[in-house]
């Protein structure tokens, strides 16, 4: 079989797809992670359902970002496809992109509250909480389901790029963390920092969460992104 003219983003994106159920990000075949070549035009993204631990870099599935058509792969991809590709088309900086159902996040998405900072480990990744979106209406879920599970994200953002670099993860309501960076292990990373900043916050919050003071936060947030990063409300506690 002649070696594809994307080898080397499919195995990027095994290894970050790999690192999924390696860091009990998921149960079974859940979440998935994606990466984009955006001079090529496409993105490589898991198949749908294939278990894990038989997953191989030749059932990567290449993507095209204009219009969703399948370039390269004999298998379906993932059933979020769409989701990734609409979070590539309004945000040029990301190069990465992951879903997980990781069960703290997903708590958070389910319950319809942002991730709040309540601590530097939070403020060292995310320049705010992480943001949880409206529900899909009727009509976004009657057609392109998964697309417009990518738009409410980008409606949430509102199509801010910057801040989409500076907190890079959305929870969509009542589904999950959705998260993305400069390339698929970026993404990836960011899901486990997502996860673990939620079970502490689970955890704070039950303690009775402080808020944190914002010169404290200040450092964090500008240390990682540089001055004007975005600050947002720490959220609610
Ligand atoms: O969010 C969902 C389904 O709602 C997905 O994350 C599935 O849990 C995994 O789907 P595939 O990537 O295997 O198609």
């Amino acid at each position: 079989m002649s070696r594809s003219a994307f080898a080397s983003l499919r195995d990027e994106v095994l290894a970050a797809n790999l690192r999924i159920p390696a860091a009990g990000l998921a149960t079974l075949t859940w979440g998935n992670v994606s990466g984009v070549d955006r001079e090529a035009g496409v993105f490589v993204i898991k198949p749908s359902g294939v278990p894990y631990d038989r997953l191989r870099a030749e059932h990567l599935v290449v993507v095209a970002l204009d219009d969703g058509r399948v370039v390269e792969g004999e298998l379906r991809p993932s059933t979020d496809t769409e989701t990734h590709r609409s979070l590539y088309r309004a945000f040029p900086s990301i190069g990465g992109v992951t879903h997980t159902h990781s069960p703290h996040a997903v708590a958070f998405a389910q319950a319809r509250r942002p991730i709040p900072v309540l601590g530097t480990t939070h403020a060292d990744t995310f320049d705010g909480p992480v943001p949880v979106t409206e529900p899909l209406s009727a009509e976004q879920c009657a057609a392109d389901y998964e697309f417009n599970t990518g738009q409410v994200i980008v409606e949430l953002l509102e199509g801010d790029d910057e801040r989409a670099r500076t907190v890079p993860a959305a929870l969509v309501a009542h589904h999950g963390p959705f998260t993305w960076g400069a390339d698929a292990d970026g993404s990836l990373e960011h899901a486990v920092i997502c996860e673990a900043v939620a079970e502490m916050a689970l955890h704070t919050l039950s303690l009775g969460a402080a808020r944190p003071p914002q010169h404290l936060l200040d450092r964090h947030f500008t240390r990682k992104h540089g001055a004007g990063a975005y600050y947002g409300n720490p959220g609610a506690v």
